[in-house]
């Protein structure tokens, strides 16, 4: 395969005028930074948010325009409307296709997925509390629940949901643009660890991150679906909020383990999510205690149980305790998730159980709240 070259990336958007006949892309400084993985090419371009709809053929005609260098496989192109000057809130970035038919109205207020019924965000205050672990058998116990469910792996830093899916390989492309998930466990899945080397170091600007999510949310064939659960990059910054923001999500389920620190990282994801107005579903208590695998005992190591004290405290549900116990992490490290390996173990029924609630708080109504406009200083 041909190495693509930015500077002939470059060239075609040099030959595509800009927004109003006038100049081009390139001189008109309309290109953020060009990021190339493979064969796949991502970059946006900046146009006033009010036109977003009218320059669907612009972007259309640049995405083309790079698509046709040799070695260019598929291309990542999104219309995104920054902030200038210094006031307000920076319009969202626009999905790159326009919704086929009216989709489901989030809690956020923003339009959802066709075909996609709740998207949920797993989150966690911190890095290293299980929040992947947890994710993944969480969309398993939905899946063994009977529901249709996708997994979006949203923590583009770190997306560790190829290795615990045991998934390997590159998503085919539907149409030459629409990415077709990947499949494990009945499940579908898509993440950047998919499009990207597991080795390569990723060094994301804001608005890549949204274009990826952007992508990953809208032109991956998820259709039909009832449950999204979106796994979330650890921690509370603007990053998350952004992101946060950016996904239509019906809720968001905070994972702690039981030490305090973690559990003041949990409050601040919670505080996180209630400044976006996304409804909390609970929270789940991760290497709550402890079971020997040698003799069945029981410890408490971590003074088990403040999740839930907490969760009381802060009048959020609690979803459940899941055990620190080897064999979650073997199994999870090995691609094969306790809820799909040991389906009549008693982890799997933990997390079924953690799923049956969170289904249960999506049917009465989570979500149901339009999320104000944040501004990010
Ligand atoms: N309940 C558990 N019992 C035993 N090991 C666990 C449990 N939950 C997670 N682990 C292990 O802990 C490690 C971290 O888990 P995981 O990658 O899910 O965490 P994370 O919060 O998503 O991390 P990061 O912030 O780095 O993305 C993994 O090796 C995983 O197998």
């Amino acid at each position: 395969m041909a190495s693509i070259d930015r500077e002939a990336i470059l060239a075609r958007l040099a030959a595509v005028p800009g927004p109003d006949g006038n100049g081009d892309l390139v001189s008109l400084g309309l290109i953020s930074d060009i990021v190339i993985h493979g064969g796949k090419v991502m970059f946006s371009i900046t146009v006033d948010a009010a036109r977003a709809d009218a320059l669907e053929p612009l972007r259309e005609q640049a995405a083309a325009a790079v698509k046709a260098l040799p070695g260019v496989e598929s291309t990542l192109v999104i219309l995104t409307a920054e902030r200038k000057g210094g006031a307000g809130a920076p319009p969202p970035p626009r999905p790159a296709r326009p919704a086929a038919s009216a989709p489901p109205t989030s809690a956020s207020g923003k339009p959802g997925i066709p075909g996609v019924g709740a998207i949920i965000a797993v989150a966690s205050g911190k890095g290293g509390v299980g929040k992947s672990t947890t994710a993944v058998n969480i969309a398993l116990g939905l899946a063994a629940n009977g529901l249709k469910v996708g997994l979006l792996d949203a923590d583009i830093y770190g997306p560790s949901v190829p290795r615990l899916l045991g998934l390997s390989g590159k998503p085919e492309t539907q149409d030459g643009r629409t990415l077709k998930p990947m499949e494990a466990f009945g499940i579908k899945a898509m993440s950047m660890g998919f499009l990207v080397e597991e080795e390569t170091p990723m060094i994301w600007r804001g608005p890549m991150v949204m274009s990826a999510l952007t992508q990953m949310l809208r032109e991956v064939a998820w259709a039909p679906l009832d449950v999204l659960v979106v796994d979330m990059p650890p921690g509370t910054g603007d990053a998350q909020l952004t992101m946060a923001q950016q996904v239509p999500l019906a809720g968001a389920v905070i994972v702690s383990t039981p030490q305090d620190l973690a559990l003041i990282d949990a409050r601040k994801g919670l505080a996180m999510f209630r400044k976006v107005d996304v409804p909390v579903l609970g929270i789940v208590e991760n290497m709550s205690y402890f079971l020997c695998p040698h003799c069945g005992g029981r410890s408490d190591i971590f003074s088990h149980g403040g999740a839930r004290h907490e969760a009381e405290r802060l009048g959020v549900p609690f979803l459940g305790e899941v055990p620190l116990d080897l064999v979650i992490r073997e199994t999870s490290d090995a691609g094969r998730p306790i809820v799909a390996s040991a389906p009549d173990g008693p982890h799997a029924a933990v997390y079924r159980d953690i799923a049956t609630r969170i289904s249960m708080a999506i049917a009465g109504g989570a979500g149901a709240k339009p999320a104000p406009r944040i501004i990010i200083e």
